[in-house]
Protein backbone atom coordinates (compact mmCIF):
# COMPACT_ATOMS: atom_id res chain seq x y z
CA UNK A 1 0.00 0.00 0.00
CA UNK A 2 1.13 3.37 -1.17
CA UNK A 3 2.95 5.88 1.53
CA UNK A 4 1.47 9.19 2.02
CA UNK A 5 3.70 11.01 4.91
CA UNK A 6 6.94 9.71 6.20
CA UNK A 7 9.25 10.95 8.69
CA UNK A 8 12.92 9.80 8.40
CA UNK A 9 15.24 10.39 11.80
CA UNK A 10 13.74 13.63 12.93
CA UNK A 11 15.58 15.63 15.20
CA UNK A 12 14.44 19.22 16.58
CA UNK A 13 15.86 21.36 19.20
CA UNK A 14 14.80 24.30 20.97
CA UNK A 15 17.78 26.85 21.42
CA UNK A 16 16.00 29.72 23.96
CA UNK A 17 15.69 29.84 26.97
CA UNK A 18 18.37 26.99 27.01
CA UNK A 19 19.14 24.44 24.13
CA UNK A 20 16.56 21.44 24.33
CA UNK A 21 16.75 18.32 22.43
CA UNK A 22 12.72 18.01 21.79
CA UNK A 23 12.05 15.29 19.32
CA UNK A 24 15.00 12.70 19.44
CA UNK A 25 15.43 10.22 15.94
CA UNK A 26 11.65 10.44 15.06
CA UNK A 27 10.78 7.91 12.24
CA UNK A 28 7.58 6.49 11.07
CA UNK A 29 5.42 6.25 7.69
CA UNK A 30 1.59 6.76 7.45
CA UNK A 31 -0.09 4.81 4.73
CA UNK A 32 -3.02 5.90 1.94
CA UNK A 33 -6.41 5.08 3.89
CA UNK A 34 -4.57 4.68 8.10
CA UNK A 35 -6.29 6.28 10.37
CA UNK A 36 -3.42 7.01 12.99
CA UNK A 37 -3.51 8.67 16.62
CA UNK A 38 -0.74 10.04 18.34
CA UNK A 39 -0.69 10.26 22.22
CA UNK A 40 1.89 10.98 25.37
CA UNK A 41 1.96 13.06 28.15
CA UNK A 42 1.95 16.54 28.11
CA UNK A 43 5.13 18.30 26.57
CA UNK A 44 6.34 15.40 25.06
CA UNK A 45 6.14 17.10 21.88
CA UNK A 46 3.53 16.03 19.93
CA UNK A 47 2.32 19.68 18.94
CA UNK A 48 6.16 20.27 17.83
CA UNK A 49 5.87 17.21 16.02
CA UNK A 50 2.50 17.97 14.28
CA UNK A 51 3.42 21.57 13.39
CA UNK A 52 6.65 19.79 11.41
CA UNK A 53 4.92 17.30 10.15
CA UNK A 54 2.50 19.99 8.59
CA UNK A 55 5.47 21.39 7.03
CA UNK A 56 4.63 24.76 9.07
CA UNK A 57 8.09 24.76 10.85
CA UNK A 58 11.07 23.88 8.63
CA UNK A 59 13.96 24.06 11.59
CA UNK A 60 15.00 20.58 11.94
CA UNK A 61 16.95 17.96 10.96
CA UNK A 62 15.80 15.06 9.27
CA UNK A 63 13.87 14.07 6.37
CA UNK A 64 10.14 14.60 5.95
CA UNK A 65 8.32 12.97 2.72
CA UNK A 66 4.75 13.53 1.11
CA UNK A 67 3.41 11.22 -1.26
CA UNK A 68 7.02 10.06 -1.71
CA UNK A 69 8.16 13.66 -2.39
CA UNK A 70 11.13 15.15 -0.16
CA UNK A 71 9.58 18.20 1.24
CA UNK A 72 12.47 19.10 3.77
CA UNK A 73 14.81 21.90 2.16
CA UNK A 74 11.59 22.90 -0.09
CA UNK A 75 11.26 27.27 -0.48
CA UNK A 76 7.77 28.41 1.53
CA UNK A 77 6.10 28.75 -1.12
CA UNK A 78 6.20 25.88 -2.63
CA UNK A 79 5.62 24.60 0.30
CA UNK A 80 2.41 26.51 1.12
CA UNK A 81 1.51 25.24 -2.05
CA UNK A 82 2.03 21.66 -1.22
CA UNK A 83 0.25 22.35 2.50
CA UNK A 84 -2.84 23.70 0.88
CA UNK A 85 -3.57 20.88 -1.86
CA UNK A 86 -2.38 17.78 -0.05
CA UNK A 87 -2.77 18.39 3.96
CA UNK A 88 -6.40 19.32 5.73
CA UNK A 89 -6.64 20.45 9.49
CA UNK A 90 -8.89 20.04 11.86
CA UNK A 91 -8.13 21.94 15.83
CA UNK A 92 -9.20 21.59 18.99
CA UNK A 93 -10.91 24.92 18.09
CA UNK A 94 -12.68 25.32 14.80
CA UNK A 95 -11.59 28.83 13.67
CA UNK A 96 -13.81 29.42 11.35
CA UNK A 97 -15.01 33.10 10.49
CA UNK A 98 -18.19 33.77 12.48
CA UNK A 99 -19.59 36.36 10.02
CA UNK A 100 -19.28 34.11 6.92
CA UNK A 101 -21.61 31.62 5.93
CA UNK A 102 -20.98 27.99 6.51
CA UNK A 103 -20.47 27.23 2.35
CA UNK A 104 -18.07 30.28 2.18
CA UNK A 105 -16.03 29.29 5.11
CA UNK A 106 -15.75 25.63 3.82
CA UNK A 107 -15.06 27.31 0.39
CA UNK A 108 -11.92 29.58 1.51
CA UNK A 109 -9.35 26.98 1.09
CA UNK A 110 -10.01 26.41 -2.44
CA UNK A 111 -9.61 29.93 -3.10
CA UNK A 112 -6.08 30.09 -2.68
CA UNK A 113 -5.29 27.26 -5.51
CA UNK A 114 -7.64 29.70 -7.81
CA UNK A 115 -7.51 26.57 -10.14
CA UNK A 116 -11.33 25.88 -10.13
CA UNK A 117 -14.24 28.53 -10.98
CA UNK A 118 -16.32 29.71 -7.89
CA UNK A 119 -19.04 28.03 -8.79
CA UNK A 120 -17.48 24.80 -9.02
CA UNK A 121 -15.58 25.31 -6.10
CA UNK A 122 -19.12 26.36 -4.29
CA UNK A 123 -20.35 22.15 -5.92
CA UNK A 124 -17.23 21.03 -4.23
CA UNK A 125 -17.99 22.34 -0.83
CA UNK A 126 -21.60 21.71 -1.52
CA UNK A 127 -20.75 17.77 -1.61
CA UNK A 128 -18.10 17.94 1.24
CA UNK A 129 -21.15 19.53 3.71
CA UNK A 130 -23.50 16.44 2.56
CA UNK A 131 -20.25 13.93 3.03
CA UNK A 132 -20.86 15.59 6.83
CA UNK A 133 -24.80 15.69 6.76
CA UNK A 134 -24.57 19.18 7.22
CA UNK A 135 -26.19 20.55 4.13
CA UNK A 136 -28.72 22.06 5.86
CA UNK A 137 -26.76 24.75 7.43
CA UNK A 138 -25.07 25.82 4.17
CA UNK A 139 -26.73 29.12 4.63
CA UNK A 140 -26.21 30.01 8.13
CA UNK A 141 -23.85 32.09 9.36
CA UNK A 142 -21.18 29.94 11.30
CA UNK A 143 -21.47 31.73 14.66
CA UNK A 144 -25.56 29.99 14.56
CA UNK A 145 -24.70 26.39 14.69
CA UNK A 146 -23.80 24.10 17.19
CA UNK A 147 -20.38 23.36 18.73
CA UNK A 148 -20.36 19.55 17.19
CA UNK A 149 -21.55 21.04 14.00
CA UNK A 150 -19.14 23.78 14.06
CA UNK A 151 -16.33 20.98 14.26
CA UNK A 152 -18.10 19.28 11.30
CA UNK A 153 -18.16 22.54 8.99
CA UNK A 154 -13.76 22.36 9.91
CA UNK A 155 -13.46 18.80 8.78
CA UNK A 156 -15.89 19.56 5.71
CA UNK A 157 -12.83 22.34 5.05
CA UNK A 158 -10.76 20.45 5.71
CA UNK A 159 -11.35 17.94 3.14
CA UNK A 160 -12.02 21.09 0.27
CA UNK A 161 -9.00 20.58 -1.59
CA UNK A 162 -9.19 17.04 -1.48
CA UNK A 163 -6.41 16.27 0.36
CA UNK A 164 -4.50 12.73 0.88
CA UNK A 165 -4.03 13.30 4.83
CA UNK A 166 -5.82 15.25 7.26
CA UNK A 167 -4.08 15.85 10.27
CA UNK A 168 -6.12 17.09 13.88
CA UNK A 169 -4.77 18.53 16.70
CA UNK A 170 -6.80 17.54 19.34
CA UNK A 171 -9.96 17.81 17.34
CA UNK A 172 -12.22 16.51 19.78
CA UNK A 173 -10.56 18.40 22.80
CA UNK A 174 -13.68 20.92 22.93
CA UNK A 175 -16.21 18.29 22.52
CA UNK A 176 -18.63 16.26 25.03
CA UNK A 177 -18.65 12.43 24.29
CA UNK A 178 -21.59 12.40 22.18
CA UNK A 179 -19.95 14.99 19.16
CA UNK A 180 -16.30 13.62 19.73
CA UNK A 181 -17.75 9.95 19.05
CA UNK A 182 -19.42 11.77 15.43
CA UNK A 183 -15.87 13.01 14.65
CA UNK A 184 -14.72 9.79 15.19
CA UNK A 185 -16.61 7.99 13.29
CA UNK A 186 -16.79 10.63 10.58
CA UNK A 187 -13.19 10.43 10.26
CA UNK A 188 -13.04 6.08 10.54
CA UNK A 189 -15.75 6.56 7.27
CA UNK A 190 -13.32 8.87 5.51
CA UNK A 191 -10.61 6.45 6.04
CA UNK A 192 -12.10 3.28 5.23
CA UNK A 193 -14.73 4.17 2.22
CA UNK A 194 -12.39 7.03 0.54
CA UNK A 195 -8.75 6.30 1.49
CA UNK A 196 -8.18 9.03 3.15
CA UNK A 197 -5.11 8.89 5.64
CA UNK A 198 -5.57 10.76 9.26
CA UNK A 199 -2.64 11.68 11.70
CA UNK A 200 -4.41 12.44 14.73
CA UNK A 201 -2.76 14.08 18.06
CA UNK A 202 -5.17 13.32 21.00
CA UNK A 203 -5.44 13.19 24.99
CA UNK A 204 -8.62 10.60 24.61
CA UNK A 205 -7.46 7.06 25.69
CA UNK A 206 -11.17 5.81 23.72
CA UNK A 207 -10.60 7.78 20.70
CA UNK A 208 -6.66 6.67 20.19
CA UNK A 209 -7.81 2.97 20.96
CA UNK A 210 -10.53 2.78 17.94
CA UNK A 211 -7.93 4.05 15.64
CA UNK A 212 -5.60 1.57 13.29
CA UNK A 213 -2.60 2.48 15.13
CA UNK A 214 -1.33 4.24 18.33
CA UNK A 215 1.95 6.03 17.69
CA UNK A 216 3.58 7.01 21.56
CA UNK A 217 5.27 9.35 22.64
CA UNK A 218 7.35 9.86 25.39
CA UNK A 219 10.48 12.21 25.87
CA UNK A 220 10.26 13.13 22.45
CA UNK A 221 10.39 9.56 21.38
CA UNK A 222 8.46 7.29 19.62
CA UNK A 223 8.05 4.36 22.15
CA UNK A 224 5.57 2.36 20.49
N1 LIG B 1 8.97 27.71 21.13
C1 LIG B 1 9.44 26.95 22.12
N2 LIG B 1 10.63 27.23 22.70
C2 LIG B 1 11.13 26.45 23.69
N3 LIG B 1 10.51 25.34 24.17
C3 LIG B 1 9.31 25.01 23.63
C4 LIG B 1 8.71 25.78 22.60
N4 LIG B 1 7.52 25.22 22.27
C5 LIG B 1 7.38 24.14 23.07
N5 LIG B 1 8.44 24.01 23.89
C6 LIG B 1 8.68 22.92 24.86
O1 LIG B 1 8.82 21.71 24.12
C7 LIG B 1 8.19 20.62 24.80
C8 LIG B 1 7.18 19.97 23.87
O2 LIG B 1 6.08 20.86 23.65
P1 LIG B 1 4.78 20.41 22.82
O3 LIG B 1 3.87 21.59 22.79
O4 LIG B 1 5.22 19.83 21.54
O5 LIG B 1 4.20 19.27 23.77
P2 LIG B 1 2.83 18.46 23.65
O6 LIG B 1 3.19 17.02 23.79
O7 LIG B 1 2.09 18.87 22.44
O8 LIG B 1 2.07 18.95 24.96
P3 LIG B 1 0.48 19.15 25.23
O9 LIG B 1 -0.09 17.78 25.28
O10 LIG B 1 0.45 19.82 26.58
O11 LIG B 1 -0.07 20.01 24.15
C9 LIG B 1 7.60 21.20 26.06
O12 LIG B 1 8.52 20.96 27.11
C10 LIG B 1 7.50 22.69 25.78
O13 LIG B 1 7.62 23.45 26.97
Amino acid sequence: MSIVLEAKHINKFFKKPVKFHVLKDISFQIKKGEFASIMGKSGCGKSTLLYILSTMDTDYDGELYLNNELITGQDRTHLSHLRNKHIGFVFQFHYLLSEFSVLENVMLPAKKLTEKTNQEIENDAMQKLKILNIEHLAKKRASQVSGGEKQRVAIARALINNPSIIMGDEPTGNLDSYNAENVFNIFKQLSDEQGLSLLVVTHDKDFANKTDRIIQMRDGRIIG
